[in-house]
């Protein structure tokens, strides 16, 4: 069954403006596509949309399935069982994801106890395992910290351990490096390619630097305006951008790279 099916996608706001328009995509099990626009493009509310978690006020038209279920108007009480299980998010910025008053074991044991109903021995077990999986050091230390306590960097992960311990078919990461330094963000995307692909979990990554998405990202489409303007390959949007757009989105990637080659020599 296909994983991820939108198809005209609308997306207007409290006063009737249209912030997401004629938007249609689809995902298989397994797919890594990527979002990418300038600043206000739509990709956020496109992405909250397909999870059924657009700010209040807002409306969805259109039909957006995700692992065969309609989400647009869906209850709640479905739409919680599809979070998780269907698909998991991960935001900018974790701070804003993490309960400052838990510890982060106590965060990362909430969906392990709701999604996998793991409870004593197992579920301390399960906590630690996922700290190691996102490469945490000292994740018994680091379940008894609470979010403030810990970096950036370190806080992201914790955000992509509550995430994966789900085991969502589908992985939505808005902008998951944007507010990390440069170093950590290549430490962090490079570990997000690592744990998606071996667990065979689809991948939708938003953001607005072609070259982080297209490391990570087989199929891109390029968002302008709240509408799609180009889809291709990472390579074809690469090498042959179409719409006038994405021409700026190659040029702009080219020069971050031509200025690092030029200080490379
Ligand atoms: N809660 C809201 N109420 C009204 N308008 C909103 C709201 N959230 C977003 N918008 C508007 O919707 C448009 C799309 O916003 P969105 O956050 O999806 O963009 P984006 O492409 O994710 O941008 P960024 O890269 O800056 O996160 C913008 O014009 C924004 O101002």
């Amino acid at each position: 069954m296909t994983l991820l099916d939108v198809r005209d996608l609308c997306v207007r706001a409290p006063d009737g403006r249209s912030l997401v328009s004629g938007l249609s995509f689809s995902m298989e099990r397994g797919d890594r596509l990527g979002l990418i626009g300038e600043s206000g493009a739509g990709k956020t509310l496109a992405a909250l949309a397909v999870i059924g978690l657009l700010p209040r006020g807002m409306s969805a038209s259109g039909s957006v399935l995700l692992d065969g279920e309609q989400v647009l108007g869906a209850p709640g009480r479905r739409l919680d069982r599809l979070r998780g299980r269907a698909a998991a998010v991960v935001f900018q910025e974790p701070l804003t994801a993490l309960d400052p008053l838990k510890r982060v074991g106590a965060l990362v044991a909430e969906p392990l106890r709701r999604r996998r109903r793991l409870r004593g021995r197992a579920l301390r077990g399960a906590v630690l395992d996922a700290l190691s999986e996102v490469r945490l050091p000292g994740p018994e230390r680091l379940a008894r910290a609470f979010p403030y306590e810990l970096s950036g960097g370190q806080r992201q992960r914790v955000a992509i351990a509550m995430a994966l311990a789900c085991e969502p078919a589908l992985l939505i990461a808005d902008e998951p490096t944007a507010a990390l330094d440069t170093t950590v963000q290549a430490e962090m995307l490079a570990l997000l390619d690592g744990l998606v692909r071996s667990s065979g979990m689809g991948l939708l990554l938003i953001g607005h630097d072609l070259g982080v998405v297209a490391g990570v990202a087989d199929g891109l489409l390029v968002l302008h305006e709240g509408r799609a303007v180009e889809r291709g390959t990472a390579a074809e949007i690469v090498h042959a951008p179409a719409h006038p757009r994405t021409r700026e989105v190659v040029a702009a990637a080219r020069r971050l790279h031509g200025a690092l080659d030029g200080l490379a020599r």
